[in-house]
């Protein structure tokens, strides 16, 4: 009986990791540690910690940043993809601010200094486990999300599914942040359908298109006769969202004038429609999204800070397609077939070296680009049934061989630079001229061979690639003795 209680308990026990390269730390650490009622263990390398989280259900893991084997910080995200995903507080003999910044943005949940109080570490070791204790919780309660159309399994956009879910949950203004493209208003619509206001309507507010002689009467409403034309009275944006989610789209451009108005209704949810007497209220819920940096401009004196202030009680930010790891994938499989279909055609399959384009892309217009680029592969494609490299469009074949080229290029500067040093003993550098066109021309060699390589020796296609001259392109090749 007695042993079984004993496995009963080491199994509730929360597990913490110790990896610091002084013992000390650790005999100090873990009287502490166990008298929390916690199990402690301790490694004094990066690799040996990694090992373990690995294999180990730790809950947390305190974490030295200088260790024999290489920094801490660089390991955090590392430790949180280990299944049982510990939480990671960094423990540094010298605290740097921009030492804390690279932690936070890894995900570290503390950041403390050695030298300071155990208790610090102690506390800061009690919030976390009653953070994950109540985390652990609410996931065996699952909200049931819908996040139907919504394509990605990155770690940065869990990290906003999570978000959106808590969004979901309550009331509190959202502001969604992000590049063109990257998916705000689809977030925003995600969060409407997942709230308790589902059943009413999500009012959608272009800001950018709002006209400024009438976006007053257009947001609150006009009376009957206020202007020639007025034959009615009619109801404006923000009543329309009474019980349902008012959404502002490009909030960035909402006008300096209008910000003054709105901080108010946002204040207190009433409003008055213009040429009204009595004030009206709209229970609504606001989201907005932008683009732009509202801190920036703010500090320009562009955007009220109050009014950023009332709009970001929860703030998401989503991630560019090119930090979304083999997102650009999943929405290539997720969309090609729906736009064959829109096309009334069959659907298309897709090469390897299609994907790896794809992947190579930094796609500033996010998966939008992504969308239009997949069309376009599907017209160049015609009749044929799959889609290769070839069917992209030139400016994305080019920027993955830039791509190539770069590393290619850096590599051999390094190499280059390495076996002049060895040169240099033996022979006199040349002048800066003669070292400028030996580099130039063995990348001209090297572009060259991938361009014949990219389009399998086929001219039209590296003559429209390059946009080289038929006749400046042959007499490159033949300078380098090349053939096509
Ligand atoms: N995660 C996603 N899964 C599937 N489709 C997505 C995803 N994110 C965005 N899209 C699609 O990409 C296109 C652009 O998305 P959306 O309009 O929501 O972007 P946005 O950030 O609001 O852009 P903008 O800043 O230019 O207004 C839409 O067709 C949308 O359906």
């Amino acid at each position: 009986m007695k042993k079984m209680e004993r496995y009963n308990l080491s199994a509730i026990m929360n597990k913490i990791l110790l990896i610091d390269d002084d013992k000390s730390v650790y005999d100090t650490l873990c009287v502490l540690i166990y008298r929390m009622g916690c199990h402690a263990e301790w490694k004094s390398t990066l690799f040996d910690g990694l090992q373990a989280v690995s294999q180990g259900n730790y809950d947390v893991v305190l974490l030295d940043v200088q260790l024999p084997d290489g920094c801490g910080l660089d390991i955090v995200s590392k430790i949180q993809q280990a299944p049982s995903s510990p939480e990671v507080i960094i423990m540094t003999g010298f605290g740097e601010l921009d030492g804390a910044e690279m932690a936070f943005n890894n995900g570290a949940w503390d950041y403390i200094q050695k030298t300071g109080s155990p208790q610090r570490i102690m506390l800061s070791l009690k919030r976390v486990l009653e953070y994950r204790k109540e985390k652990t919780q609410s996931r065996q309660t699952p909200v049931a999300l819908n996040l139907e159309g919504l394509i990605g399994e990155s770690r940065s956009l869990k990290a906003c599914y999570d978000q959106l879910a808590n969004a979901a949950t309550g009331d509190a203004n959202v502001l969604i942040s992000g590049e063109t493209g990257t998916g705000k208003e689809i977030f925003a619509r995600a969060i409407h359908e997942n709230s308790r206001r589902s059943h009413k309507s999500l009012v959608i507010v272009d800001c950018a298109a709002l006209p400024e002689t009438l976006v007053e009467s257009l947001l609150f409403g006009h009376e009957k006769g206020v202007y020639t034309g007025a034959d009615k009275a009619r109801d404006g944006l923000i009543s329309q969202a009474d019980g349902g989610t008012l959404f502002l789209d490009e909030v960035g451009e909402m006008p300096l004038t209008i910000q003054k108005v709105f901080l108010r209704v946002l204040q207190e949810r009433k409003y008055r429609p213009v040429g009204g007497r009595t004030e009206c209220s709209s229970n609504f819920r606001l989201i907005a999204a932008t683009n732009c940096d509202l801190d920036q401009m703010v500090a320009r004196g562009e955007f009220r800070n109050d009014m950023l202030y009332r709009l970001r009680t929860i703030n998401i930010t989503l991630p560019p397609l090119r930090k979304r790891d083999n997102d650009a994938i999943l929405l290539t499989t997720h969309y090609l077939p729906k736009i064959c279909e829109r096309l009334g055609i069959d659907n298309k399959g897709f090469s390897p070296c299609f994907t790896d384009n794809l992947k190579q892309y930094s796609w500033p217009g996010n998966i939008r680009e992504l969308i239009n680029v997949l069309e376009t592969a599907i017209s160049n494609a015609g009749p044929e049934p799959t889609l290769y490299s070839r069917h992209l469009p030139p400016n994305i074949r080019l920027s993955s061989i830039r791509e190539v080229l770069k590393r290619t290029i850096n590599a051999e500067t390094w190499k280059e630079t390495e076996s002049s040093k060895n040169e240099i003993s033996d022979s006199q550098l040349s002048t800066f001229k003669v070292f400028r066109k030996k580099a130039s021309l063995k990348a001209e060699k090297k572009y060259l061979q991938m361009l014949l390589d990219d389009t399998q020796h086929n001219l039209e296609k590296a003559l429209e690639i390059s946009g080289l001259s038929r006749s400046r392109f042959y007499e490159l090749l033949k300078h380098h003795e090349l053939s096509l």
